[in-house]
């Protein structure tokens, strides 16, 4: 039975919440257990419905696993299968994070090739052309990349940053032959993590956290992984901050890393609200007026893509215009025809969105199309008036562990329910 998620109009929030951990960090480091000779523990590991994805791949390649209170025990010593199964591979595409690892410690893999998705076509032609790179051969046979080939370092100079394929690119160095040069590297603290991840369990890792890293590989000898914490979802801070900021309300965040915010904290500040922020905890307090704002979406430390639906959620509140440029993903606007259905007035030109606000909203049936684009309209149903349904809220439980829950502990009216039969 589906389930879809009621909203009732909270005039304020109040309160904190503990964020949980990353699922963009979780996703790749547990790919890189792959690599490990060791029985490897993971804690602050969100249970998230895309962690339990990966995890469910990882036991059909042959890993053992025991997943309980967010810590994760894995051995990855009996894989005994390489391929990562199209069932699989289409309800989540981040299972690309298997490939650099396969193909480094086994020499050979099938991955099934991922497809686009609501956000955009997403190729996947950087990973496959660094591997080359390597020394791998890719062929793409039934809809899988079948990699074979034993990998050395090389210089490799991606055309664009990308963020999964730096990770892969890095996991699959560390069992290469020799020293990798990744050039244009992403440097979101999820890749970041990885590297600094993998240096702990025995690699060689300089530039972590520059666009240019550099793995010297342990030539096919496998890790050895210390106990490693997962960092805090800098994402879902970020939509909580959101859901204070259009509700106008005081709340706080506990278990996050601000400076991993930061570009969002700064666009949060410049549209009136004031914030406070310790090591670990950030408390948004509401503005005396809503401020437009103008959000052009880049790579880190710049505004992420995964925060721009939450915000244009916001901007529907602000006093004036907003803009919203969208540069990574051409199809991240799923969002837009469901805000305009609760009521606001949002138009489309290419890749940027002009919101104009102050709309009110009216609550409605609404369709969740993408993971971010159902947050935004959580955060709309928060303001609309009367109730708001959330349908196909699947895509919230990819990435939001706990969301009810934490949304009541803020004292909104959220349940799920039963989808009625047609
Ligand atoms: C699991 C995970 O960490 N997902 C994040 C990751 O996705 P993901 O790693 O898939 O995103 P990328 O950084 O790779 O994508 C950036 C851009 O590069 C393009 N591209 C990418 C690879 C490639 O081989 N060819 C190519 O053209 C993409 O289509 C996109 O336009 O980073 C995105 C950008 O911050 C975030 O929105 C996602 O939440
Ligand atoms: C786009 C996202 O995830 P994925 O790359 O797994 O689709 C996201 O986390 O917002």
């Amino acid at each position: 039975m589906y389930k879809y998620l009621n909203i009732k109009q909270t005039p304020k929030l109040s309160g904190s919440i503990e964020i949980s951990g990353a699922k963009n960090a979780a996703l790749p480091i547990i790919a890189s257990t792959i690599l490990a000779k060791n029985d490897v523990f993971l804690t602050n590991v969100p249970e998230v419905a895309d962690v339990k994805t990966l995890l469910k791949l990882f036991s059909l390649l042959g890993a053992e696993y025991q997943f309980e209170n967010n810590s994760l025990k894995i051995n990855t010593a009996g894989i005994n299968n390489t391929t990562a199964v199209y069932e699989i591979v289409k309800t989540m595409r981040a299972s690309i994070l298997v490939l650099g690892p396969l193909l480094s410690r086994f020499g050979e893999c099938k991955v099934s090739l991922p497809g686009g998705c609501a956000i955009g076509a997403r190729p996947v032609d950087l990973h496959l052309k660094a591997l080359e790179a390597m020394g791998a051969e890719i062929k793409i046979e039934g809809g899988y990349i079948h990699a074979t080939g034993k990998l050395s370092g090389a210089d490799i100079i991606f055309d664009k940053i990308t963020v999964t394929g730096t990770e892969n690119i890095v996991m699959a160095a560390a069992l290469a032959k020799g020293k990798t040069r990744i050039i244009n590297a992403a440097k979101e603290p999820e890749v970041i993590q990885l590297c600094e991840i993998l240096q702990n369990a025995g690699v060689e890792i300089e530039g972590i956290g520059t666009n240019e890293i550099i793995v010297h590989g342990s030539d096919g000898e496998l890790l050895n992984f210390k106990e490693e914490r997962i960092i805090p979802d800098r994402i879902e801070a970020g939509t909580y901050l959101a859901a204070g900021a259009i509700t106008n309300s005081q709340i706080t965040l506990k278990n996050v890393i601000p400076a991993h915010l930061e570009s969002v904290l700064v666009k949060f500040s410049q549209m009136g609200f004031k914030l406070e922020a310790t090591e670990n905890e950030i408390t948004i307090f509401p503005a005396q007026k809503i401020l437009p704002t103008n959000i052009s979406t880049t790579e880190f430390p710049g505004f992420p893509t995964d925060m721009q639906a939450q915000f244009m959620a916001i901007a529907t509140q602000a006093e004036g215009v907003s803009i919203i440029e969208e540069r990574l993903f051409e199809n991240r606007f799923m969002h837009v025809p469901e805000l305009n259905r609760l009521g606001a007035n949002i138009k489309i030109q290419s890749k940027t969105a002009t919101i104009q606000g102050p709309t009110p909203l009216v609550g409605a049936d609404v369709m969740a199309t993408d993971l971010r684009a159902s947050s935004a309209l959580v955060l709309a149903g928060l303001i609309a008036k009367g109730e708001t349904n959330v349908h196909r809220i699947y895509h919230l439980f990819r990435g939001y562990e706990k969301l009810t829950e934490k949304f009541k502990a803020l004292g909104a009216q959220v349940e799920l329910k039963d989808e009625p039969l047609p």
